[in-house]
């Protein structure tokens, strides 16, 4: 027997590919009728004819038309260490009717996935409905009893990756996102994936440490109202001391140089009358902050009263951090209307630059938070704002807009024999055989259309004409010429095949893929508003096909 590891599952190092994430993605986190399914197959002796499935979705979310494909490294993580440990068996077997043979639970004991084999369009790709973006190849009792976790993994990965996408989207690429989610997100693994996926669909750092820690991601993040509000006056601050930036000299009242700006500030004929007295709780709690962080500090201007106490108190920190040669980072808004609060801030912040001829100061940095979405964030864009950075969480990590994508796992052929599930709604009609599935780039190198064919059909060639067919509404159709084409399914799972495999890329590069990749996409598939839907097709050949095989399968009514 295979040595065990801590948590009693087999030792499967050798592969060299580490488990999932999350522990609890182990091989009894699937629905139970795929084991009892699995056990009907085992009994019926058919437990090892070759199955093909596709996993692929029907509509793009957000009412958008695109989506970002991710969590194929957790997926493979998890076959490559998909072993059952004998806990895990007793339990299927505790589950299962007691008369299930014992031959079965000997067959669990021995399966591992060598013997699948994983075609997938590369993590971080732009992908559109219909088009598998995983093709999973094995023994049928196998293959089924990956759908669920499958589909679980892909789902909320490519869901929120796409989310993140659109908020950079709508954001613009001069703006700093950051994901502040872990707290409303669904739970410790909602929130870990969240991260992990919104960086990768472009946001730039997260609150999240364990993620950090996890994945690499940078940490980002500022303070909480609380903070401001834990303390009562300067008096309260004991040491305050601070060493100048270059360790020159010391000042030894912080706290007093910080009073004298504010009254600079006060009494200045630029800035005179936007405020009398500010808050002293706030001013005792970001001179603390500077005195802790005096090389990075930023500030929450938002507890009391943003312009006439949170702003001008952070600016006297923030020019006494200046006389010392530390330069202040910036502030962070989190509610009322964040676009005439940044602009006011802005207008404050160049007013100071002006009047101390302090050079930069006016480009302070500002962070805005609370509830921001999409919308908010094109109505933010529409008045016209200052904001430099977006704290976003709910609505990004909950994926508050569309809580799934109906991503799907559909048998297409068995024993090489083509599978069709047929239905009243067509869009709900599988796409039969093992395919082969191509993107095709037009003249301006934008991508055209994706092209599903036959596993044995030539493959479409540069420059050489190809009907692509919608693949169930007959008049749709076009004639292509190709400048480019790209194969979309990729080997990341061998198998007992001789297939390479495609390496793992690290999240930073599936990150960068996933920009490149949306930098490059036709704007009218991408704007918010009524966006055009990309083409998804087929090949003539399998459209007959799919035809032929449809008449084939459906009933013919009887009138009476
Ligand atoms: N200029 C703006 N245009 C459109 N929406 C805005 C603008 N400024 C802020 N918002 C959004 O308006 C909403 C304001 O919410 P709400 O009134 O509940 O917050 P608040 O009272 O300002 O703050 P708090 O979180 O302390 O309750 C938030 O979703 C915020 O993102
Ligand atoms: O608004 P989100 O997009 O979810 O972003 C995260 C929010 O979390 C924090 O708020 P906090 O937990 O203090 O709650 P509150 O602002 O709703 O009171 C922060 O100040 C943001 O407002
Ligand atoms: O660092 C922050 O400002 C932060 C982190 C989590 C949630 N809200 C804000
Ligand atoms: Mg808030």
């Amino acid at each position: 027997m295979a040595d065990t590891i801590a948590n009693g599952r087999p030792d499967q190092s050798a592969n060299n590919i580490d488990g999932p994430t999350n522990p609890m993605v182990t091989p009894i986190l699937t629905d139970l009728y795929q084991f009892t399914m699995a056990y009907a197959y085992w009994k019926a002796g058919k437990h090892n004819e070759r199955a093909v499935f596709d996993l692929y979705f029907r509509r793009n979310p957000f009412g958008g038309e695109y989506t970002i494909f991710a969590g194929l490294e957790e997926c493979i993580k998890f076959i490559a260490n998909f072993k059952f440990t004998e806990d895990e068996i007793a339990f299927i077997r505790s589950s299962l009717p007691p008369s299930c043979e014992d031959g079965f639970f000997e067959y669990l004991r021995e399966l591992d996935c060598s013997d699948i084999e994983i075609y997938a369009v590369t993590e971080g790709s732009v992908v559109f409905p219909k088009v598998p973006l995983m093709r999973i190849e094995g023994p049928i009792a196998v293959v089924q009893l990956l759908e669920t976790p499958f589909v679980n993994l892909i789902n909320y990965a490519s869901l929120v990756t796409t989310n993140a996408a659109r908020h950079r989207f709508v954001a613009g690429r001069s703006k700093i996102l950051l994901e502040f989610g872990l707290r409303r997100a669904q739970g410790p693994d909602g929130g870990i994936s969240a991260s992990k996926y919104c960086y990768m669909g472009g946001f730039d750092a997260t609150s999240n440490v364990a993620a950090g820690k996890l994945f690499g991601i940078p940490l980002r993040g500022t303070h909480s109202h609380a903070f401001v509000s834990s303390f009562l006056s300067p008096d309260e601050i004991i040491e305050k001391s601070l060493q100048h930036r270059d360790g020159s000299s010391v000042c030894e009242d912080f706290v007093s140089l910080v009073q004298t700006w504010l009254n600079k500030l006060k009494w200045s004929h630029l800035l005179g009358g936007i405020f009398s007295e500010t808050n002293q709780s706030e001013l005792a709690a970001f001179t603390s902050y500077a005195l802790a962080f005096p090389g990075s500090f930023l500030a929450l201007v938002d507890t009391y009263d943003v312009m006439r106490s949170g702003i001008p108190n952070f600016c006297a920190v923030a020019l006494a951090l200046n006389d010392l040669g530390y330069k202040a980072v910036g502030i962070r808004l989190d509610s009322g209307d964040l676009a005439y609060q940044s602009c006011e801030a802005r207008k404050f912040f160049r007013a100071i630059e002006k009047e101390f001829g302090l050079p930069g100061f006016g480009k302070m940095n500002i962070t805005a938070s609370n509830d921001l979405n999409e919308e908010t964030l094109d109505a933010l864009n529409k008045q016209g704002h200052e904001v430099d950075a977006f704290g976003i969480g709910t609505h990004l990590v909950t994926c508050y807009a569309q809580a799934a994508l109906g991503v799907v796992f559909k048998l297409v052929e068995i024993n090489n024999q083509p599978r069709i599930k047929l239905s009243e709604d067509v869009s709900k009609v599988s796409i039969p055989c093992k395919k082969r599935c191509y993107r095709l780039y037009g003249k301006e190198g934008y991508a055209l259309v994706d092209i599903m064919t036959g596993e044995n059909e030539p493959q479409p060639k540069v420059g050489e004409r190809i009907l692509c067919r919608h693949p169930f509404s007959e008049s749709k159709r076009a004639y292509v010429v190709p400048q480019r084409v790209e194969e979309l399914l990729k080997c990341f799972w061998p198998g007992n095949s001789d297939k390479t495999r495609e390496d793992l890329p690290p999240l930073k590069e599936i990150r960068e893929r996933c920009i490149e990749q949306l930098d490059k996409m036709r704007s009218d598939h991408m704007r918010r508003l009524n966006p055009t839907p990309y083409k998804v097709s087929v090949s003539a050949k399998l459209y007959d096909f799919i035809h032929f095989l449809w008449l084939n399968e459906a009933p013919v009514g009887e009138l009476q």
